[in-house]
């Protein structure tokens, strides 16, 4: 099995940031097929990717050797009903980015038990350094998860997680997770604009301030913890602004939001898999 043939169905902000990534590890453009009914979709990732973009999911699936399925949850079911007749003798690996979605109601709504690959990956993938989570369905055999695997590797880290539940979890973790620290961004940002600083210098000193947090947590044998302590100095500035998170239970707050997008996750699941 090789990597090669990769469709896409759905073209809009996640796929647009798997292809990119993809490319940017090497795969080449003519490799990749997208559709996407919107025509500045496709025409944007014509333009900006170089990969073939189709109005038509059928046609899209041409000499398909993996498929991975792009569109919103709510939308699941209806494309899959449309593929089902082009899929069963073909059987290709599908990966299926889709919150919220079980592999047993893709392989329902296709009348078939292909291959299913739930992968949940985030926007980040754009810049191969995405975090990506990976559940295989008893179908996929060895060389399955080695292909979605490798595919995904291309575009940042993997992790296998053992029960399709956990899915859940990786996407209230690091598929929103993106969101989560662009709105801290947004809020340093702001206020290094009312402590006075320029825009440009607020949103650069901001952003190097992220890249520099993660870059040292990733390289350090140190957990966050000690790498926090030894910004706080007794006494000091940090620790008087740290006070501020604590006195409004940042921690338990955020708990809370990841629960809020884990339970949303799991309702999708249990709504979806009673659609018809
Ligand atoms: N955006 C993110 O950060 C992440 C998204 N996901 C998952 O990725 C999936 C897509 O999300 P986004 O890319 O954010 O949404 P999006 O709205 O940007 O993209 C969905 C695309 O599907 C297209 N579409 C609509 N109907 C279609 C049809 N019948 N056939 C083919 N394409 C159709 C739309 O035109 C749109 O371009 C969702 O299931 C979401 O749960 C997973 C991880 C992270
Ligand atoms: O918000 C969502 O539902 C999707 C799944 C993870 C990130 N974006």
């Amino acid at each position: 099995m090789s990597t090669a043939n990769i469709r896409f169905i759905g073209g809009g902000n996640m796929a647009t940031s798997l292809i990119a990534g993809l490319i940017a590890d090497g795969y080449e453009p003519h490799s990749i097929q997208v559709s996407d009914p919107n025509p500045e979709r496709r025409h944007a990732l014509q333009a900006r990717l170089g990969v073939r973009a189709l109005a038509s999911n059928v046609e899209a699936l041409d000499e398909a050797e993996t498929l991975v399925l792009c569109v919103k949850p709510q939308m699941a079911a209806s494309v899959c009903a449309e593929l089902a007749p082009f899929l069963a003798e073909r059987r290709p690996l599908i990966v299926s980015v889709m919150a919220g979605v079980l592999e047993q109601s893709i392989q329902r709504w296709l009348g078939a038990s292909l291959p299913i690959v739930r992968a949940m990956p985030n926007t980040p993938a754009m810049v191969q350094t995405g975090a990506i989570g990976l559940h295989a369905s008893p179908e996929v055999d060895a060389e399955g998860r080695n292909r979605a695997e490798t595919i995904l590797r291309a575009v940042g880290l993997v992790r296998w997680v053992e029960s399709e539940s956990r899915i859940d979890a990786v996407t209230a973790i690091s598929g929103s997770g993106p969101a989560y620290f662009f709105l801290l961004m947004e809020a340093l940002e702001q206020a290094a604009i009312e402590l006075g600083l320029d825009t440009e210098t607020a949103r650069l000193l901001t952003i190097q301030t992220a890249l520099g947090a993660a870059k040292m947590a990733m390289e350090s044998d140190a957990p966050p913890a000690r790498l926090r302590e030894q910004v706080t100095s007794p006494g000091g500035t940090t620790e008087c602004a740290l006070k501020v998170f604590d006195a409004a239970d940042l921690r338990a707050l955020v708990e809370r939001a990841a629960r809020a997008a884990h339970d949303r996750a799991v309702e999708l699941s249990q709504t979806l898999s009673e659609a018809p």
